[in-house]
């Protein structure tokens, strides 16, 4: 098991109230030490009311870049676009001057997008704040338990930072970073809401085989902390 630490809350307001204050501080510290940060954020549900109280801190945002772990390959202004709800919800008020790298383009498959998407991230180096999300499955970022991709994935000596994801399941094509992208980065967070979830992450088997709960592979690394933000 990685040092990873738990914090939970009383409720998903104070959860997000605390987290938006943690990565403030975060992202300026970056700016103080190296003159600029960056921000790679999750989509989904859980992480909206967060986007919006760290939209309004009083951060230099104009050497913030932000970006995703993942997104759905969907244009920009569908309902179900991470860009779309990172736009709509965090890239707003003092935010919105920050610099946004989407990870979805025109091509009609991720496949064929993934390695120059990869170009568009890659000079992001070491990622001040890395914002992950798990679904119920024990999916983080686009890493889907079953998925072809899910190997590639989680290869920590895979050198490519983004891949394309056709889900067993869940709707659209995927493109994803890579395990190896996302523990390069200073900050690990892991934001998830709910009972159900808090029981996965604290009663599954984490030695569970990482293709049955690719969570497993993020909790049980040793390259960085995983800080689990929790609220009912
Ligand atoms: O594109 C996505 O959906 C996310 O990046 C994904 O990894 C998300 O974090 C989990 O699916 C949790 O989603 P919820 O917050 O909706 O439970």
């Amino acid at each position: 098991m990685s040092k990873s630490q738990f914090f939970n809350f009383a409720s998903r307001n104070d959860l997000d109230a605390q987290m938006s204050k943690d990565v403030e501080r975060q992202l300026i510290e970056g700016i103080e030490l190296r003159g600029k940060a960056t921000l790679v954020v999750s989509g989904g549900s859980t992480p909206k009311g967060f986007f919006q109280m760290l939209s309004r801190k009083a951060i230099d945002w104009s050497r913030v870049t932000v970006t995703l772990a993942d997104d759905r390959w969907v244009p920009p202004h569908h309902e179900d676009s991470n860009d779309r709800l990172v736009r709509e919800n965090l890239l707003q008020g003092p935010a919105s001057v920050a610099r946004f790298i989407p990870l979805v383009n025109d091509d009609a498959h991720p496949r064929t997008a993934a390695a120059l998407m990869s170009d568009h991230i890659a000079e992001l180096g070491t990622v001040d704040v890395m914002i992950l999300g798990m679904g119920g499955d024990g999916h983080f970022a686009s890493l889907f338990p079953d998925s072809d991709a899910l190997e590639a994935g989680l290869d920590l000596a895979n050198e490519d930072t983004l891949i394309a994801v056709d889900p067993p399941v869940a709707p659209h094509a995927r493109i994803s970073m890579t395990l190896s992208r996302i523990l390069n980065s200073r900050q690990l967070i892991l934001h998830i809401v709910g009972e159900e979830k808090q029981a996965l992450l604290r009663t599954a088997d984490l030695e569970a085989a990482p293709e049955i709960l690719p969570i497993a592979a993020l909790m049980t690394q040793d390259y960085l902390p995983v800080n689990v933000y929790w609220a009912p």
